[in-house]
């Protein structure tokens, strides 16, 4: 009896699933091994059901399909060890290799993986799943946040007023429906309001914008007045630098939002556009915040067209990628060309050095060594969060091994479930390559995707506003190589599809962070394809961290301090 009405269950489960095309990690690949699987189950209830053309069909939903399941594995006869009642941490397609949340591994226990064999061939169609454990993240839903320094303890309800937050600035986070600062804001404000230079690593979303803006502009508000009265002309007060254009555009939007009440300038200059447009910016006033990208601002130095000398802040956004190769030159020019305070004291006075504001959600090493070249090290304060470079807990991220040539169909399969099951919203494809971002777009066109596309070779005029645009709302689908990936803000975003995967650990946490951030939707999710062996390595070590709740190996936690200088030997 029992076991037919467990048949019965798996019959009508298969059957909802199938009919119902539930978001499933297996997506079209699956349907078609649930049609075969529904006839099989179908004949084999035939065999002990007396009337099965009378049969009613039971739509089970997915969350009880999966109490059935974790059931069956910790109280059934072939219990599963990684799995205890509750909630389950990694979910394979093979049950056997589930894991609970509730289950912790030993310290020398070697976790077994969904994708161990996921180099073979005949794991395509495989698939696992890290399920969301927490439903808000960490940034939020910390209750608390040690401050080693001062010995207290901060609950993230409070107000902004309580960091010295002016009426003005306040009304405005009101009207953009923030009214609690998340932990890293609660650790950061404060500090940047002492004077100190400091090096703030925290996860993707996590509201670091606001963290810095907020107590730069509430000291320009401060000392704008007295200053005036003081001395003629205008200065550039602050300087932001970030990796890309748009990123440029959404720190400058949010600073002009802040900036509204004081009558603040804030100005932005961005790569591609000819020295005749980086001009013109400063042609007619200097702004009290220039927001601008590397290239532009080296340009603009040499057209000696505004001086970094007298600089009150200076920041580094998105500071893996400035410190990277590819910027890491042309950020040790512009820092020797500022002048960086080495203590809270020098940034008064008339003489005044700038306050060196280092930012990011993944550090890399090497970022010490330029920095101590401009500033001293040990005088940063560093403000670390507790899950920086830690998979997102509050962020269901599925791993699907396909084939190459099925991408683009589960793709489809996906948006499609997106926006006909889950209630729709936006998503973002991010491919490896800007070609690729072509061809795929040509291949949704053809299959009636709206979508728009954004990548790094496009010609400057073609790209401007075409983020803007996606956050507007304008399409629900962007598709695009890691540009969009840093620092973008995605808040309404609900799936994020690495259609190739990622190549490093790094850009998997950025591209999985256009999910789950602050004041964002609450349920988005990460699909990641996996397609070819060299990548398999990587989600092998992702799901490692998962299943042992470490933070990714290989990334560094803690800013590394140059070594000593090793003196030339005298020949
Ligand atoms: N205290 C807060 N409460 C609610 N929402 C907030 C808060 N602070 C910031 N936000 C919102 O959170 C979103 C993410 O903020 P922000 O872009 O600054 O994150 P980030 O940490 O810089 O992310 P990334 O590492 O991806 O650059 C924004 O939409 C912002 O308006």
């Amino acid at each position: 009896m029992q076991s037919v009405k467990v048949g019965f269950a798996t019959l009508a489960s298969s059957r909802a699933m199938c009919s119902s095309g539930l978001f499933s990690p297996g997506f079209t690949n699956l349907s078609a091994i649930c049609r075969v699987q529904c006839s099989l189950y179908q004949s084999r209830f035939c065999q002990t059901a007396s009337k099965p053309e009378e049969t009613p069909v039971i739509r089970i939903p997915r969350y009880m399909q999966q109490k059935i399941e974790n059931v069956k594995q910790t109280r059934g006869k072939n219990k599963i060890p990684t799995v205890k009642a509750g909630k389950l941490l990694i979910q394979s397609k093979n049950p056997v290799l589930n894991q609970s949340a509730g289950y912790i591994l030993g310290k020398f226990e070697q976790p077994v993986l969904s994708s161990k064999g996921w180099k073979h061939n005949k794991s395509f169609g495989d698939y696992f799943t890290i399920n969301n454990i927490k439903d808000v993240a960490p940034f939020v839903a910390e209750s608390q946040t040690e401050d080693s320094t001062e010995q207290t303890t901060t609950t993230t309800t409070e107000a902004f007023s309580k960091l010295r937050i002016c009426k003005e600035l306040l009304e405005v986070l009101n009207s953009m429906n923030i009214t609690n600062p998340t932990t890293v804001q609660l650790q950061t404000i404060p500090k940047i309001m002492s004077r100190r230079n400091i090096l703030c690593a925290a996860e993707t979303g996590s509201g670091k914008t606001l963290s810095y803006l907020l107590p730069i502009i509430q000291r320009l508000q401060a000392e704008k007045k007295s200053e005036m009265d003081a001395v003629e002309g205008h200065r550039i007060h602050a300087v932001v630098i970030v990796p890309s254009r748009e990123l440029a555009e959404q720190v400058a939007a949010v600073s002009r939002a802040l900036c509204a009440p004081f009558g603040f300038l804030t100005k932005t200059v961005g790569g591609g556009r000819g020295v005749g447009h980086i001009k013109s910016v400063f042609k007619h006033s200097q702004p009290d915040i220039l927001v601008a990208t590397p290239g532009a601002l080296i340009k603009a130095l040499r057209r000696r067209c505004l001086d970094l000398s007298e600089l009150s802040f200076f920041v580094v956004d998105e500071a893996d990628t400035m410190f990277d190769p590819s910027f890491a030159d042309m950020l040790q020019d512009i820092l020797q060309r500022t002048n960086i305070a080495r203590d809270p004291k020098e940034t008064q006075g008339l003489s005044r050095k700038a306050q060196l504001l280092v930012v990011g959600a993944t550090f890399p090493g090497g970022v010490g060594e330029v920095l101590s070249q401009v500033t001293d090290l040990g005088s940063m304060v560093v403000i670390k969060s507790k899950m920086l470079h830690y998979l997102m807990p509050h962020v269901k991220q599925t791993f699907l091994k396909v084939k190459g040539v099925d991408k683009v169909l589960e793709l489809h399969q996906a948006l499609k479930m997106l926006q006909h099951e889950k209630g729709g919203g936006p998503a973002v494809v991010f491919c490896n390559k800007s070609s690729t971002v072509n061809w795929l777009g040509y291949s949704l066109d053809e299959i009636g995707i709206k979508h728009a596309r954004l990548q790094g070779e496009m010609p400057a005029v073609v790209r401007t506003g075409i983020f803007r645009g996606f956050q507007k709302g304008t399409v629900d689908v962007l598709v695009c190589t890691d540009i969009a990936s840093r620092g973008l803000d995605t808040s309404q975003v609900r799936l994020v599809v690495n259609y190739d995967f990622p190549e490093s650990h790094t850009d998997y946490i950025h591209r999985a962070g256009r999910v789950g951030r602050a004041g964002g939707v609450e349920d988005g999710e990460v699909l990641s394809f996996v397609s070819y062996a060299w990548d398999v390595e990587l989600v092998q070590k992702i799901e490692t961290a998962a299943r042992r709740r470490t933070s990714l190996p290989g990334m560094e936690s803690e800013i590394q301090k140059p070594q000593p200088k090793v003196e030339d030997a005298e020949e």
